[in-house]
């Protein structure tokens, strides 16, 4: 998967402005308080949760100085005919508030996410969901991978080993790595890490398309 690919084909028709960018992060993030305000409170906190965030994003829709100092960490970016891309991907995109709010690092060979999970992504009891496990992983290795390989991959083949729970509430070190390149076969491996336990690993391999090789 390339971030072309996970851009909206319905982008908005007109350029957007960075704060634009900052206040549909801003809601974004809002939603995400919400989602886990209303798994986690109920009663007068959840009201109070609801009252807080809709008292915000009025007062960001009413007055962008509200928003004065957010950056967007995703600025607009725009094609050739000045639509504006809008990064949709569901793990790494800053406006998706399926995302969990993550922060990305590469450096050398290696991709690293750190992210601490709220209860929307709750599977056992105050861990992280297996599917989303899989899915943190996956993205992370193809981030190494996207460093290592030249042009487009894709998710062929993918194998989680689930050690120990993943925990919810504390920060978690989401690390992939390239292991070997063949040609159009890029492999990859990592792992997930809290405090000093390694909780999940993973493996895969990622292909390259004939056609864009
Ligand atoms: C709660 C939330 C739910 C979450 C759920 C968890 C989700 C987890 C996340 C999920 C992921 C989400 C991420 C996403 O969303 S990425 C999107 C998901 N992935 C895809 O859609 C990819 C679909 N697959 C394809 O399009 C094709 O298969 C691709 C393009 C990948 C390759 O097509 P192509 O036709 O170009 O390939 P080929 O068949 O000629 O093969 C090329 C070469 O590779 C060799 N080869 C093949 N296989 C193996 C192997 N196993 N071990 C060793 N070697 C292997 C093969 O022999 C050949 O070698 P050679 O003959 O050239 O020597």
């Amino acid at each position: 998967m390339t971030e072309s690919e996970t851009l909206s084909l319905e982008a908005p028709a007109l350029p957007e402005s960075p704060q634009d960018s900052a206040l549909a992060e801003f809601a974004a993030a809002a939603c995400r308080r919400l989602a886990g305000g209303i798994l986690g409170t109920t009663g007068s906190g959840l009201r109070a949760v609801i009252e807080a965030e809709v008292r915000a994003l009025q007062a960001a829709l009413g007055d962008s100085a509200e928003l004065h100092g957010v950056a967007a960490k995703h600025p607009p970016r725009f094609d050739r005919r000045g639509r504006v891309q809008v990064l949709t991907n569901p793990v790494m995109s800053h406006r998706n508030p399926l995302a969990p709010p993550l922060v990305h690092h590469h450096d050398g060979d290696e991709s690293e996410f750190r992210v601490t999970l709220p209860l929307q992504y709750q599977g056992p009891r105050n861990s992280l969901h297996g599917g989303y496990v899989a899915v943190l992983l996956d993205d992370v290795l193809w981030h190494a991978v996207r460093q290592m390989a030249a042009g487009v991959s894709f998710t062929r083949e993918l194998t989680i080993t689930y050690e120990r729970p993943v925990p919810l509430f504390e920060e978690l070190r989401i690390i992939g790595r390239v292991t070997t390149i063949e040609g159009r076969k890029t492999f990859a491996e990592g792992e997930i890490i809290a405090g000093e336990a390694v909780c999940a690993r993973a493996r895969g391999l990622w292909i390259s398309p004939k056609s864009s090789a």
